[in-house]
């Protein structure tokens, strides 16, 4: 019951950040072979209808991380134990102790996305405007810095950028106002519309309500190969 979004709706845009080094490790997370979005059917043809709903304004869904296997949330686990590497604390936790992320809840340690019904994503608008590739070793900006100064992902400005832990990054910080907000309740609306339940602290991470697989915590590698 698994398969690869792309399958299900060509359309909705990749940016699969576990399978690269521009992610809060600062390289690529075990168990990511490919640079797949890997989910369960339902999830997949429920983000299609989400799709379906922003096409029409000229928008379009991107996702940053689909299924994860426990393996990933495992080398999360040790990452977040090593104190000594803070190598992307400068983007993505410049003022959260890396120690407290999984009690802070911005890391789970069963994760629902080894599920395989949630997504992290955001909402781009078309056509959409080519991003400059991450360097390992740039510079780094707050993810919370204006939208104009923080890494310039194609994306709506949504307040924050993707996985940063921080509370600004919560949906409905009172601090985030105007455009930025009207952003992400369109993304909760819409994602709401097909069936997916948003989380308080990530305006970005989403589940399946009715998921198939609700106790399965699977580690299959995100790769072709794992698909039927
Ligand atoms: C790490 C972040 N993208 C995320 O998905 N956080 C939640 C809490 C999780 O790990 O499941
Ligand atoms: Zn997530």
């Amino acid at each position: 019951r698994f398969v690869d979004l792309a399958a299900v709706d060509a359309t909705i845009l990749t940016e699969m950040r576990y399978h690269s080094a521009h992610n809060f490790v600062g390289r690529r997370i075990k168990g990511y072979r490919e640079p797949l979005c890997i989910l369960t059917r339902p999830a997949a043809r429920a983000l299609k209808n989400a799709q379906a709903a922003l096409r029409p304004r000229g928008l379009s869904l991107k996702v940053y991380d689909c299924y994860r296997p426990r393996r990933a949330v495992a080398d999360f686990a040790a990452w977040a134990e090593d104190r000594s590497d803070q190598r992307m604390k400068a983007e993505f936790y410049p003022r959260t102790d890396k120690g407290s992320l999984f009690d802070a809840g911005y890391l789970a340690r069963r994760s629902g996305h080894s599920r395989g019904s949630t997504v992290d994503l955001t909402i781009v608008r078309l056509p959409a405007a080519r991003q400059p590739a991450y360097r390992p070793g740039q510079p780094l900006t707050a993810c919370y810095a204006p939208v104009s100064r923080r890494f310039r992902d194609n994306g709506v400005d949504m307040g924050t950028g993707y996985d940063c832990f921080d509370p600004l990054a919560h949906t409905l910080d009172p601090r985030v106002t105007g455009v930025p907000r009207a952003n992400r309740i369109l993304l909760r609306d819409t994602m709401a519309a097909a069936g997916f339940t948003g989380y308080s602290k990530e305006w970005w991470h989403f589940t399946l309500a009715g998921e198939p697989y609700p106790d399965t915590y699977f580690d299959f590698p995100v790769a072709r190969g794992s698909l039927p």
